[in-house]
């Protein structure tokens, strides 16, 4: 298996490196690389990851750390609120934990992004690393240094950038992933594929197969690509003035799913349901073709990316998206597909548009 690292750079400096590896055999060496030995540590976990991962990072960062505390919260959406963080910020002070201190986030993006906006806020700025254990964190969440919390049921409404230190990306936490999770972070790795690099999405529709059995080769393969992808997006643009904001493909009409079902669905799945529409947008404008918008909404289902949400409805998600944070001097902010591979910033989305779209799905 080929093991590697890749550095995400600012003005040409180093800011961190992501490793990717099938242990956390060298997460020891990681550290030492980023000059982050000796520290009082925090784990910053969840109820379904701790079981698995917990005891083996503990010993690890035990003999090279001065002290090591954890703090494990109720895993889901529900708890990347602000009460969860106050809880953090209680105990790294009863531990006094300062600005030399370390947040280490082990889990999916819900920790790392809750992680990420504790250590950003926390002293007004400690270091932290992530430790991925999702597909989805493994190819998105975890590079880029976007953190924050849900507020009510706004979306990542409260937040900060903060890049992280290191990320450290061992594949083989994929193994106790649950299948529906897996297939959720499929949903960013496709629209890689389709906003940036056409050569990725076709590897992606030839390796179906060997990405629905979690093909170990594969899976480090397309997870390298996936955050080369996104390094070069952040790397361009590290605070969302314009490039970034390509990265949003899927997520104007899906946060808006996302919110109006409950968080019932996944990130992904309403990432892939915003998708779609946005291909529909992208076609209705002549800009793709029918065959390859039935195509990339094929890729989508062929990951099982298909979930319904009929009970909504098209004014519902119209008005839902408006009171989202998606807006820009009063238009929505879409992102759509000049064609596949390349996506562009758009302001003119009319309602009639979506309501048309919107139509054609929930039919
Ligand atoms: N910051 C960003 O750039 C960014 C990018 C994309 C998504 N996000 C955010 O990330 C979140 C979604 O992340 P997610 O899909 O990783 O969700 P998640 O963190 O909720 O993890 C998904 C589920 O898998 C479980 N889990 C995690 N690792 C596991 C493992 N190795 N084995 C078994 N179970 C495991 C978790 O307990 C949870 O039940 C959303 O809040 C989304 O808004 C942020
Ligand atoms: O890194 C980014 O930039 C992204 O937009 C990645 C998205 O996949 C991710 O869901 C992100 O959290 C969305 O951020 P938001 O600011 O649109 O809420
Ligand atoms: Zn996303």
């Amino acid at each position: 298996m080929e093991e590697s690292k890749l550095s995400v750079r600012e003005q040409g400096k180093k800011i961190y490196d992501i490793y990717f590896r099938d242990s956390f055999d060298d997460l020891t060496e990681a550290l030492s690389d980023a000059g982050l030995l000796n520290r009082k540590v925090c784990i910053v976990t969840e109820s379904n990851v701790a079981p698995l991962y917990l005891k083996e990072l503990y010993d690890l960062l035990g003999p090279v750390c001065t002290k090591v505390t954890t703090f494990s919260f109720s895993a889901g959406e529900a708890h990347k609120q602000l009460k969860t963080v106050e809880h953090l910020y209680e105990q790294l002070i009863r531990n006094h934990f300062d600005r030399k201190d370390l947040i280490v986030a082990l889990g999916g993006g819900v920790a790392g992004d809750m992680a990420g906006f504790a250590a950003a806020t926390y002293l007004r700025g400690i270091d932290f690393i992530q430790i991925p254990t999702t597909l989805l964190s493994q190819v998105d969440s975890s590079i880029g240094g976007k953190t924050g919390v849900d507020f009510i049921q706004y979306k990542n409404m409260i937040g900060a950038f903060h890049q992280p230190k290191l990320v450290y990306i061992n594949v083989n936490t994929l193994k106790s992933l649950p299948k529906r999770e897996y297939l959720s972070g499929m949903a960013e790795v496709v629209k890689h594929g389709l906003i940036k690099d056409q050569e990725y999405y076709r590897w992606i529709r030839d390796h179906k197969k060997q990405i629905l059995s979690k093909d170990p080769d594969t899976m480090l393969e397309m997870i390298r690509k996936s955050c080369d992808i996104k390094r070069r997006v952040v790397e361009e643009d590290p605070k969302e003035q314009g490039e970034r904001a390509l990265l949003n493909f899927g997520h104007t009409l899906g946060h808006a799913v996302e919110t109006l079902m409950d968080f019932s669905l996944l990130h992904g799945e309403c990432v892939a349901a915003g998708c779609r529409l946005a291909l529909k947008l992208s076609r209705n404008r002549r800009m793709l073709s029918e065959k390859e918008t039935e195509e990339a909404c094929a890729l989508f289902d062929a990951f099982s990316l298909d979930q319904r949400f009929d009970r909504l409805t098209p004014e519902r998600i119209i008005e839902t998206t408006k009171s989202d944070k998606k807006m820009a001097g009063g238009h929505i902010r879409f992102i759509l597909l000049k064609r596949i591979g390349e996506a562009c910033i758009d302001l003119t989305v009319s309602d009639k548009e979506m309501m048309e779209v919107l139509e054609e799905e929930l039919r």
